[in-house]
């Protein structure tokens, strides 16, 4: 059985990868300091999987406990999840993100040579795209990013590439994922943002729950369909399948895959507010107000590559993203304290 080392495993997206993994057959460990995740999320996969991951309570940069997990397991390969990923944090503490990000992958990156795990999948964004020139976006776009956030994401695509050009006997998986929403269906895992969400969907989920007023939508003036700004939302559970298929393609092929996992489908926020209203039936209060700096008007994937290559499409709509949140956010309205 292939045991697979997923570091940054008790986080959003993370946990929602570990269900499809353990769900496949696979032996997981995760590595997580629970910087921003909860320990319960373990009890939760259990819940859904009758399995559990070994867990170990580890930063990875602590070169020294994260060897030890490198000795004590024997990995297939690597799904590095571990970042830290709010952009306005990021550039308040640039040094924080860079060292976090970029440091912290470069000792796991090490000891993966070091006991020859030579096959990684690496959560990657759309932020790599900067200011698109243009909608759909495929992945031979120009890279650029606006924050510290998205530099170190964009560092991290170059080194892995570097590492890949000296020593074929790695493989990687750069997966630019769009907005990952939504939740597991049995509203068990899910998002679980800390103070008041930056991202859209959570911040409307916890107006529907009556944890917050009232919705600001940051500008009504975009060159856009009603206005406001349009982004590719993509179901989490979509996205974690994303990963079980990147692997597989790894395992068969080898190589270096850099691929956009995104529906194809751009919604305003508008749209995205109507549709919870329509999943949720409560009424989402929102204010117009001035734009965010450093958003884009529109944002969205052509996913043709990964269909091309993975055979991966997404299965879920909008609808079903905005009930599976809102299903979460129900069942856990502080999250999992
Ligand atoms: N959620 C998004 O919107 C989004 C979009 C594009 C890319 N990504 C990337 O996907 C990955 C997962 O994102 P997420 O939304 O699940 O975030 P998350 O914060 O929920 O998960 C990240 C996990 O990594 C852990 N972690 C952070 N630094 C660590 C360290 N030094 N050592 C060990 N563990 C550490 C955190 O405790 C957390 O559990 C990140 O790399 C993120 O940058 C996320
Ligand atoms: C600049 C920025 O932060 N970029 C990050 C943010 O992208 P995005 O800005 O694409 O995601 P988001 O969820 O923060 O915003 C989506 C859309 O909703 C709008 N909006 C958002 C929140 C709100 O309270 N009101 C509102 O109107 C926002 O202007 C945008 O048009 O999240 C992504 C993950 O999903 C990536 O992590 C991006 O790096």
């Amino acid at each position: 059985m292939k045991t697979i080392l997923v570091t940054g495993g008790a986080g959003y997206i993370g946990s929602h990868t570990v269900v499809e993994l353990l769900n496949s057959g696979y032996e997981v460990v995760i590595v997580d300091n629970l910087i921003n995740s909860n320990i319960k999320v373990l009890d939760r996969i259990q819940s859904i999987c009758q399995k559990r991951p070994i867990f170990y309570n580890c930063d990875i940069l602590d070169k020294v406990s994260l060897e030890q997990v490198f000795q004590k397991h024997d990995f297939s390969a690597v799904i590095h999840f571990a970042a830290l990923k709010a952009v306005g944090e990021s550039v308040r503490e640039p040094q924080r993100y860079y060292t976090n990000n970029v440091s912290g992958s470069l000792i796991l990156f090490e000891l993966m040579a070091k006991y020859s795990v030579k096959k990684i999948v690496f959560s990657s964004s759309a932020t790599v795209y900067g200011d698109p020139i243009s909608v759909p976006i495929t992945e031979e776009f120009p890279l650029s990013a606006t924050n510290p956030y998205g530099q170190t994401k964009l560092m991290m695509e170059q080194i892995l590439r570097d590492i890949y050009a000296a020593d074929r006997e790695w493989s990687i998986g750069i997966l630019r994922y769009f907005n990952p929403v939504g939740a597991h269906s049995s509203g068990l895992i899910g998002e679980d943002p800390n103070g008041i969400p930056n991202n859209l969907m959570p911040y409307i989920s916890q107006v529907a729950v009556g944890k917050l007023e009232c919705l600001s939508v940051f500008g009504n003036d975009y060159p856009t369909h009603d206005g406001t700004g349009v982004r590719d939302y993509i179901h989490v559970v979509d996205l974690a399948r994303g990963h079980l298929k990147a692997l597989e393609y790894l395992e068969a092929n080898g190589g270096e895959l850099i691929v956009n996992l995104g529906t194809g489908t751009g919604y305003s926020v508008l749209d995205v507010v109507k549709a919870f209203e329509l999943a949720s039936g409560k009424v989402i209060n929102y204010q117009i107000k001035p734009r965010r700096s450093g958003d884009v008007a529109k944002c969205f994937a052509n996913p043709a590559k990964a269909l091309e290559l993975l055979g991966w499409q997404t299965t879920y709509d909008l609808e079903q993203m905005c009930r599976d949140t809102w299903n979460w956010q129900q069942k856990n309205p502080q999250g999992y304290t």
